[in-house]
């Protein structure tokens, strides 16, 4: 199986999803904020906008494989299973007794059961009481509505938590607490899971902090990374040091990183709510920050050390990286508050299935009416409530498998 990616807009031949599913309803209104929600979904309308969404990518001839599957599968492997055990059961908040009836409560489960503990987490109240047993100091002064192993809500948003660099895969390092854990489970499928036996890792989550919203494969050997709320300057300069050191066959995996700092704020968490590409030459950015942003370039010195020039206009400096005469903007022409109540809710955040084939959530209307006079194609799909992490369609899934832009 060939899983390769080396740009955003080459025809998508597998992609990795995930399906929400009883983490969404560990969301409460006192929880929401710390884990990253900013409504409380209705969860079974969020599985049936999730269930289009991937129906809409198979009948595009798209292979969708769903990380509670292969993670399930990872945990039929003795090492991998055994090595995801250990890190849950490390968290220190839990004390030897607690860990010890965690650990009893997770030996028994089998491991569709464990995938979904390890997903959705594990509540007070789900957690029974051992015969003859005490139920320990940490356990006794638990809030009731604290978790035993906390949900990871955001999982959704696979984009995030991993992404494939032509054929090696940068499991990533996430800022938020909230969703620190998920790489454990990514970092574990893609070492354990037989179908990516041999793949190497060109990151790891020990790293300093780098999160896949942020990463765009602008073309082959070119890549531009968000530096902002989530991935830090220190970040960029790590990714840019490993891609650029590491030799393929055809050269290093990337000859080209430009560092884009955008806004510490939520409504800009990672260059992919500002900026997408829906073509090879093309991109959909966010009208409002499209002429002022601006892009370090970082390409590898005569002495192996990373050498960083600019900062220069993002778009100038793309084109430059990417050996074109332009890197075209689809102007959305949109007034300033639409433009910004359209980004709020993705707009700008489209997956493009093959060059000017795009999905998009359809609630952006004027975003996606413009985009279509622009000649981009458009699959609409529903996002009222997956929408309420703050993730689209690109948040929301992680490509493994795209044909080559230059074979
Ligand atoms: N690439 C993305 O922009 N992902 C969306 C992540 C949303 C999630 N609720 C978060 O705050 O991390």
């Amino acid at each position: 199986m060939t899983h390769y990616v080396d740009s955003e807009v080459g025809r998508l031949g597998t992609v990795l999803l995930h399906r929400p599913g009883p983490e969404l309803a560990r969301l409460t209104p006192r929880n929401n904020n710390t884990l990253l929600f900013d409504a409380i979904p209705w969860v079974a309308r969020a599985q049936d906008e999730h269930d289009a969404f991937a129906a809409q990518l198979t009948a595009h001839g798209v292979e969708v494989l769903y990380l509670g599957q292969l993670l399930a599968e990872t945990l039929e492997v003795p090492d991998g299973r055994q090595e995801l055990t250990r890190l849950v059961l490390a968290d220190r908040r839990l004390g030897d007794s607690l860990r010890q009836r965690v650990a009893d409560h997770l030996a028994q489960l089998d491991p569709v059961a464990l995938a979904g503990v390890l997903i959705a987490g594990l509540a007070h109240e789900e957690l029974r009481p051992t015969a003859g047993r005490s139920a320990g100091l940490v356990y006794m002064l638990m809030d009731r509505h604290d978790f035993v192993i906390d949900p990871l809500p955001n999982l959704l948003f696979t984009r995030d938590s991993a992404v494939w660099i032509r054929d090696r895969v940068a499991v990533t390092s996430l800022a938020m607490p909230a969703r620190r854990r998920e790489t454990t489970l990514t970092d574990a499928i893609y070492r354990h899971h037989p179908r990516f036996a041999g793949t190497e890792l060109v990151y790891q989550p020990s790293l300093e902090h780098l999160e896949g919203g942020d990463i765009l494969s602008l073309a082959p050997g070119v890549l531009a990374v968000g530096v902002g709320e989530r991935t830090t300057p220190a970040g960029a300069e790590r990714l840019a040091r490993r891609v650029l050191a590491a030799e393929l066959p055809g050269g290093p995996l990337a000859h080209t990183v430009l560092a884009v700092p955008i806004a510490q704020q939520r409504a800009t968490m990672h260059l992919d709510t500002v900026c997408t590409m829906v073509d090879v030459d093309a991109v959909l950015m966010y009208p409002n920050l499209a002429d002022s942003l601006l892009a370090y370039t970082i390409v590898a010195g005569a002495d192996g050390e990373p050498r960083v020039t600019g900062p220069t206009p993002f778009l100038r400096a793309a084109a430059d990286a990417m050996g074109i005469d332009e890197l075209r903007v689809i102007d959305t022409g949109l007034d300033p508050v639409t433009a910004e109540r359209e980004q709020w809710d993705d707009g700008n955040n489209t997956l493009a299935i093959a060059p000017r084939l795009c999905v998009a959530y359809e609630r952006n209307t004027e975003t996606n009416e413009q985009l279509e006079s622009a000649g981009i194609e458009l699959i609409r799909i529903a996002g009222s409530e997956l929408g309420s992490g703050r993730g689209g369609p690109r948040c929301m899934s992680c490509p493994i498998s795209r044909a080559p832009l230059r074979p």
